[in-house]
């Protein structure tokens, strides 16, 4: 199977856990595209989505999906989303896709996170993958000076504006054996929106789609 059909796999994997008649916390990127067709089936059913990104919020609406404007909204069972990385904890780094902030603001108002994955997103440790971190952009420089201090070689994504108006700076050469202590470190810094690292906000339920088909784990 190629990777986009393990992202497929798992993307509508994911719809077994979606009760009918709720709205729904839907994530950003190629994984969660795929779950996002598959909500598309079962549109009816269900109430709505509130999206992480405006490009999930395009999809959505374009298969018909009620979006709704999380101020408006209380409560959500669940939010499904993919992620870079993710650790035996099930913690995750988040934000290749650049929608990070708005990923863990959805995510953090739902009972349960579903990370969706194929099985290369497996890592013992996180920090292979270079951990994002998005930043009001007259402070770039500046955070960028603190994460070299924390060990960490940050860098520009050029051309990249979030959907927020920020600057994104991709942190390589980290190895994150404390992803709680980090994520507290990097959120402290002025000028810091949002690190993609959900360490405090785990996943519950990750999807793993490998050549023997989904492998689900909960905490
Ligand atoms: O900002 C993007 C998100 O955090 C994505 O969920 C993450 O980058 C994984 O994306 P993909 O499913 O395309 O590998």
């Amino acid at each position: 199977m190629t990777q986009d059909e393990l992202k497929k796999a798992v993307g509508w994997a994911a719809l077994d856990y979606i009760t009918p008649g709720t709205i729904v916390g839907v994530g950003t990127g190629s994984t969660a595209a795929h779950f996002i067709d598959a909500l598309g089936s079962i549109k009816h059913q269900i109430e709505g989505a509130v999206s992480s990104s405006d490009a999930s919020t395009a999809k959505l609406k374009s298969l018909g999906i009620p979006v709704f404007d999380l101020n408006n909204v209380d409560r959500l069972a669940v939010y499904v989303d993919g992620a870079d990385e993710i650790n035996p904890q099930m913690q995750m780094i988040k934000g290749g896709g650049a929608a990070l902030t708005r990923e863990k603001i959805v995510a953090a108002v739902a009972d349960k996170f579903i990370c969706i994955a194929d099985a290369s997103k497996q890592v013992p440790v996180l920090g292979k993958f270079p951990l994002p971190v998005e930043v009001i952009p007259m402070a770039r420089s500046y955070v960028a000076r603190e994460l070299v201090k924390l060990g960490g070689l940050p860098e520009y994504r050029q051309s990249v504006v979030t959907d927020n108006g920020n600057v994104i700076l991709d942190v390589h050469n980290l190895s994150i054996v404390d992803p709680y202590a980090l994520e507290r470190a990097i959120n402290a810094l002025p000028g810091v929106v949002t690190v993609g690292l959900f360490a405090a906000r785990a996943a519950d339920v990750a999807l793993i789609g490998g050549p023997d088909g989904v492998r689900t784990i909960s905490k």
